[in-house]
């Protein structure tokens, strides 16, 4: 990659980010274009810390681009990339021992159970025979297929292969998993119990976890930190409660008596819009706090919350990708 940082250190004055060892994954100036024609990724500069991340964008917004060339599986054009402080386009090998990958699609061998699967890729990883097996069974007890690890595969439903994906990603014990569109192809129910488990993983298990979605109100569930990107240009890279800063709104709910509450808020001077079982109220100082919890004393209303509202992350987007979020 010599011409490459060649070309990263011409842009230096930009003041780019340093690479620290702190930092999860880094990128600088990082293009990369597909045939000299397609421009997947254009001079992203990012950097994350360890944590649950979501790579938000909508399709083609160059985000399986991306994780490929943090696993060293592709090559930038230019710009420089790092993982946990090793650089995949110098030293895969060493970046794929320390991460996990589930890929968005599947090409699951039917025949195999789960268990012989997900034994034989930890092999692959390097894991000796015996240890391949426990962990594999850890791993798959750990997305809860351990009842079920001995069936052949191509019985299982969509939500159970989505799961053997996830296992066969953790079987070498990474510190960082890659997880492109997990919650693909999933009902509700199967999608939200993906995301806590995702969640459970970044957790309790203090692995990093990079979710890959199109979806930005399914990861806003569960990141702390959220980078978005657009035609493979960065849009934003923050941390959720950096996004989701406090409005001067106070959303007020009673668990009875919504109308009664909303009528004598009105009567004291206040601007009161309703939302679903939520009666909203602007904030001017303090004293809103007083004639809100006044009110709802006087009419002995049993008081479910009062707090000051707080953006959502999908605000920030909803110009560019309505019909995701
Ligand atoms: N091998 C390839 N050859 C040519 N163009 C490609 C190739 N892979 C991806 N692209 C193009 O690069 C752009 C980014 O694709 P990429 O798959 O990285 O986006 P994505 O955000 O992961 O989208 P999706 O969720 O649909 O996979 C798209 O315009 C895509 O068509």
């Amino acid at each position: 990659m010599g011409q490459d940082q060649g070309r990263a250190g011409c842009q230096g004055e930009r003041r780019l980010p340093t690479l620290s060892s702190v930092t999860l994954i880094a990128t600088e100036s990082l293009t990369k274009t597909y045939g000299g024609r397609v421009t997947a990724l254009a001079d992203l500069t990012v950097a994350v810390e360890p944590g649950i991340i979501g790579l938000v964008g909508a399709n083609g917004a160059g985000k399986s681009t991306l994780i490929k060339i943090l696993l060293g599986l592709l090559a930038p054009t230019s710009g420089r990339v790092r993982v946990l402080d090793l650089d995949p386009t110098t030293d895969p090998a060493a970046v794929r021992a320390r991460v996990g990958y589930m890929p968005e699609h599947d090409a699951l061998p039917p025949d195999l159970s789960a268990a012989e699967l997900v034994t034989h890729l930890g092999r692959i990883s390097g894991l000796p025979r015996a240890v391949a097996r426990e962990r594999a069974s850890e791993a798959l007890r750990h997305v809860g297929l351990y009842e079920e690890r001995y069936r052949p595969v191509g019985g299982y439903s969509t939500g159970m292969k989505q799961r053997v994906k996830l296992a066969q990603a953790l079987v070498h014990d990474p510190d960082l998993l890659l997880l492109d569109e997990p919650t693909n192809g999933l009902d509700p129910a199967g999608r939200d119990a993906m995301l806590a488990l995702i969640h459970r993983i970044g957790t309790e298990f203090g692995i990093s976890v990079l979710v890959c979605s199109h979806l930005l109100g399914e990861v806003e569930r569960i990141c702390d930190t959220l980078v978005a990107i657009d035609g493979g240009r960065l849009l934003r890279a923050d941390r959720v409660s950096a996004m989701t800063s406090a409005t001067d709104v106070l959303a007020v709910e009673v668990s009875e008596g919504t109308e009664d509450l909303a009528a004598r808020l009105a009567a004291l001077d206040l601007s009161v819009t309703r939302e679903g079982r939520m009666l909203l109220v602007p904030l001017a100082d303090d004293a809103t706090y007083d004639l809100i919890l006044g009110a709802v004393a006087e009419l002995d209303l049993p008081l479910h919350r009062l707090d000051q509202r707080r953006h959502r992350v999908a605000e920030l987007f909803a110009t560019r990708e309505p019909s995701h979020v």
